[in-house]
């Protein structure tokens, strides 16, 4: 008897038997994107910003639990909060003064959707009267120590309120190990530390302009993955943030990195955020509805475990919405 390899096995004429019943198709396909699969960015302005933000998400610290419910209602199981940082000075006093904005925010997710994971931007550029990342030495450098510091008593505060993950996004060497350091020293020891690998983009402009993020020495270049090397230096800098602590990572952006996503996925096994940002919004937006959820589905398959999206609510509708 002759075994038939693959490539010998007879098909009718322009069927395929694996794919045209539906119940043998979902023997061999799952769903290309579910609602689990998305978490979505909370900015939160400050309670005197005007109505109608121009991105999903961007609330007062009012409207917070009323979007967390509707989220966790459509299956949306993860936010990542970013503050709108009040009280700036040169030293970031705001970013760890007791009750402020974010850790009222933390409070307000966890007190409305305790299982919804929540993961807090742990940064100086909201809180610095620069808008840098970092703290400065007295004649402008990077004062390294004080910044480690500040990162450090950052996320303990943060894990205080009820924090899941820290995310480091200063793109700088030693921050993770100094935020892993602060958390195991406070006996935070199962709260978990997703560092930002961040390419230089335009498409960060929404997000900067409307929690006034933006340096006033003009750009972070020089910290963050130059577009021209990002295959490379993406993975260096993954592996080494992996030494340090972190127990995951967060690509951004993916619209214009999915190759390095591809590449991240290949390196490391450990779990990815992909973080489609505040510019892609405008373009996914011209996509429709379901361009959209394609386009979130790409990003699972490329090997994103976790896509982090201003389009997760409007996503999630539709993949809620029945259909054969
Ligand atoms: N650390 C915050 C950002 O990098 C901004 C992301 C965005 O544009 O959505
Ligand atoms: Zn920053």
């Amino acid at each position: 008897m002759t075994i038939l390899t693959e490539r010998e096995a007879p098909t009718p004429d322009g069927i395929n038997p694996a794919r045209v019943r539906r119940a043998v198709r979902a023997l061999c396909t799952g769903p290309a994107l579910i609602a689990a699969d998305l978490s979505a960015p909370l900015l939160v302005l400050p309670d005197d910003a005007p109505e109608g933000s121009p991105l999903p998400g961007a609330v007062t610290l009012a409207a917070v639990s009323a979007t967390v419910a509707g989220w966790a209602e459509l299956g949306i199981k993860g936010v990542k909060v970013f503050a709108y940082g009040h009280d700036r000075d040169g030293r970031a006093t705001g970013a760890t003064a007791p009750g402020n904005r974010m850790v009222r925010t933390i409070a307000a997710v966890k007190a409305t959707a305790a299982d919804t994971a929540v993961t807090t931007e742990v940064c100086g550029c909201s809180w610095t009267d620069h808008s840098e990342c970092f703290l400065r030495t007295g004649d402008g450098g990077i004062d390294l120590d004080a910044t480690y510091r500040l990162m450090g008593a950052m996320a303990v505060q943060h894990a205080d309120a009820g924090t899941d993950v820290v995310s480091p996004t200063a793109m700088l060497d030693g921050s993770i190990r100094a935020v892993r350091a602060a958390l195991d020293e406070a006996g935070h020891r199962d709260v978990g530390v997703n560092p930002n690998l961040a390419l230089h983009t335009g498409l960060y402009g929404p997000f900067k302009a409307l929690m006034a993020t933006d340096p006033r020495a003009g750009h972070r270049r020089g910290f963050q993955l130059e577009p021209g090397r990002a295959d490379r230096d993406t993975i260096v800098r993954a592996r080494r943030w992996i030494t340090e602590g972190a127990d995951s990572l967060t690509l951004q952006p993916v619209m214009t990195a999915v190759d390095v996503l591809v590449r991240l996925r290949d390196d490391q096994r450990v779990p990815i955020v992909a973080y489609s940002t505040s510019g892609e919004w405008a373009a996914l937006q011209a996509l429709g509805t379901a361009g959209m959820v394609e386009y979130l589905a790409m990003l699972k398959r490329s090997g994103a475990d976790q896509i982090l999206t201003f389009a997760a609510e409007t996503a999630a509708r539709h993949l809620e919405a029945p259909r054969a």
